[in-house]
């Protein structure tokens, strides 16, 4: 059995290799998951069109179906061309009974025509696609196929939601309506639904003839990020920066037009889409409902490295750790009233203030505001309910959680003062709705929101500062290491020397002592601010002369090569983190 997920693409071949089987065979791997084929028809084609369609028997599908099954069940699957409409009720019968046996995540690329417009599928496939649409989770029609479907017709944002609506009244879980062929102020909108949500993410148009395959890669790497266990907010934002990485690499194929490229990962933040806000004038336009603000950006922290940075619950704990020389705190006090919490908020933020230290509050920003702290620290469902511009207004700093792509794109669009990354590892200090990240996928959100502080938290411990530094956040957000902890003070110290040691030697893909997040695009050093000897006391105990400790790691997680180790405990969570 494969150790990466699985994902079944059911589709046509295409032996262009821009679009269908391949196209998904293609995205699958730069997403890094194993696919496994499901042929429904074989067609001939290139880039001035579609010559032949051959579907495959129900007995030749349903053979390809029970060998892949037998085997292994996959954790999505993508639906692709379908050629007739017996094809389209066989499969909408098999998910039915799939679903039944295990946990599998399906969208449908509806695709009724190719983008060179030759008709693939004949359009009586509508008439029997009610039945798919109730097995699908996500359909992904364009324009023209959301038509079809809904029987409705498209032609501006209110037709377009209507539609959708439509769909969901149908029985269908989610949609999400490509604007590839859309064209308002430049931009590229795709729209999604659900009974929850509604969310419109744009990108500006690329100006390019060579789009062969979009659709398809588009809902490949929908489905293939979805079996690696991404939230469906997130498998939205990785796919559109993906077919926009593939859209701005895409070269002529032979006399014609060529297919979308298929990049590896995407990195490049210019990839990654926009999610509009009712503010924008997309939105507006759009009349899409959420009350996300849109702001000038918040008070900065005049640093990218905000060092170790504990989360306490009590005005004692704030007083022992501005004691002990620590910069930036955050004081957590848990559901209660304002006149309860209101004298200790107070008291914290005058000693904050004494020890011209960084003292964030959660939750309670109308005191915070008051009582003139340093900055507050928000989580995602906070914002909504914050009158945010009143804490820009009143100049305090804004800290952000985030817990995955979508949150830390919408983050970055009200320009907080920090952005937290986590939870990375498991923890116990609070119940998480999501998954853990790991350090993988931490890696990938230093790498492409370089601009501000970042800070990660959630399960970070002296035997995970080291490999959590690495990738180049300038500041560890902890509990229980330090509240737990025999000795705090110690246990200050050492984190503060795990992070100054792995950012003395540099983010790895510099090799060259500096880290990237200090250079510019250029590659230059943009400003002074190493690590390690700023103002900010990062990490104060080798500027007071405390002894060194080498690399700021206990000998107990050092090997004898002296790599550290973690310990048994973080070794056995580590285990449950994504690898990716
Ligand atoms: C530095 C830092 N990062 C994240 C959090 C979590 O904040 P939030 O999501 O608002 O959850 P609560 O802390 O309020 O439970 C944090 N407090 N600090
Ligand atoms: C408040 C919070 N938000 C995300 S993880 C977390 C708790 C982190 O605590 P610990 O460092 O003890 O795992
Ligand atoms: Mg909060």
């Amino acid at each position: 059995m494969s150790l990466k997920p699985l994902v079944w693409s059911i589709a046509g071949s295409d032996n262009r290799a821009g679009a269908g089987l391949q196209a998904d065979l293609l995205t699958g791997h730069d997403f890094e998951v194993s696919v496994s084929t499901v042929v429904s028809a074989v067609t001939a084609q290139n880039s001035s069109g579609v010559s032949a369609v051959d579907a495959v028997s129900l007995d030749t599908l349903s053979a390809q179906l029970e060998s892949l099954a037998i085997e292994q069940t996959p954790k999505a699957i993508k639906i692709g061309m379908l050629a007739n409409a017996e094809q389209l009720r066989f499969v909408a019968d098999y998910l039915a009974s799939l679903k039944q046996r295990c946990d599998v995540f399906v969208v449908w690329d509806p695709v009724m025509r190719a983008s060179s417009g030759d008709s693939l599928a004949g359009e009586s496939l509508a008439a029997s696609a009610k039945a798919l649409l109730h097995v699908v989770d996500l359909v992904t029609p364009n324009a023209g196929e959301l038509s079809l479907l809904s029987g409705m017709s498209v032609n501006d944002g209110a037709s377009l939601k209507a539609a959708c609506q439509a769909m969901l009244a149908q029985g269908c879980t989610a949609v999400l309506a490509k604007g590839g062929h859309w064209n308002l102020d430049g931009e590229a909108l795709d729209y999604y639904l659900d009974a929850q949500q509604e969310l419109l993410i744009s990108s500006p148009r690329l100006d390019t003839a060579h789009s062969h395959g979009t659709g398809c890669t588009l809902a490949s790497a929908i489905a293939a990020t979805r079996a690696k266990d991404y939230p469906i907010e997130d498998a939205l934002i990785l796919a559109k920066a993906y077919v926009n990485q593939g859209l701005r690499l895409a070269e002529a194929q032979g006399e014609g037009t060529g297919s979308v490229a298929h990049a590896g990962w995407p990195t490049n933040r210019a990839d990654f889409p926009r999610i509009e806000s009712a503010h924008s004038k997309i939105g507006q336009w759009f009349g899409i409902d959420n009350n996300w603000p849109a702001l000038a950006p918040f008070a900065s922290c005049d640093t990218l490295n905000l060092g170790i940075y504990p989360v306490v619950d009590s005005l004692e704990w704030i007083e022992r750790l501005l004691e002990l020389g620590v910069k930036t705190l955050q004081l957590r006090i848990k559901d209660k009233r304002d006149a309860e919490v209101e004298a200790d908020i107070k008291a914290a933020i005058e000693l904050g203030h004494k020890h011209q230290a960084r003292l964030f509050i959660n939750d309670y920003w109308r005191l915070a505001i008051q009582h003139g702290a340093y900055g507050v620290h928000l989580g995602q469902e906070d914002l909504l309910e914050t009158d945010l511009n009143a804490i820009a207004d009143a100049g305090l700093r804004l800290g952000v959680s985030t817990h995955g792509y979508f949150e830390l794109l919408r983050a970055v669009q009200i320009r907080p003062s920090y952005i937290a990354l986590g939870h990375i590892f498991p923890t116990t200090t609070k119940d998480m709705p999501s998954l853990p990240q790991g350090l993988a996928r931490l890696q990938r959100y230093a790498d492409l929101v370089r601009e501000y502080p970042l800070v990660a938290i959630g399960g970070i411990d002296l035997a995970r500062a080291p490999s959590v530094a690495q990738t180049g956040v300038g500041s560890i957000a902890v509990v229980r290491a330090v509240t737990e902890a025999d000795d705090p003070a110690l246990a200050l110290e050492q984190l503060e020397s795990a992070l100054c040691h792995s950012h003395e030697n540099g983010n790895p893909s510099t090799g060259n002592g500096l880290d990237s997040r200090f250079r510019g695009n250029d590659g230059i050093a943009r400003g002074n601010e190493p690590v390690c000897h700023s103002p900010d006391l990062a990490c104060h105990s080798h500027e007071n002369g405390n002894p060194p400790t080498g690399s700021g790691l206990d000998s107990r997680f050092r090997g004898n090569d002296g790599v550290a180790r973690g310990n048994d405990k973080s070794q056995r969570e580590e285990a449950l983190c994504p690898k990716d």
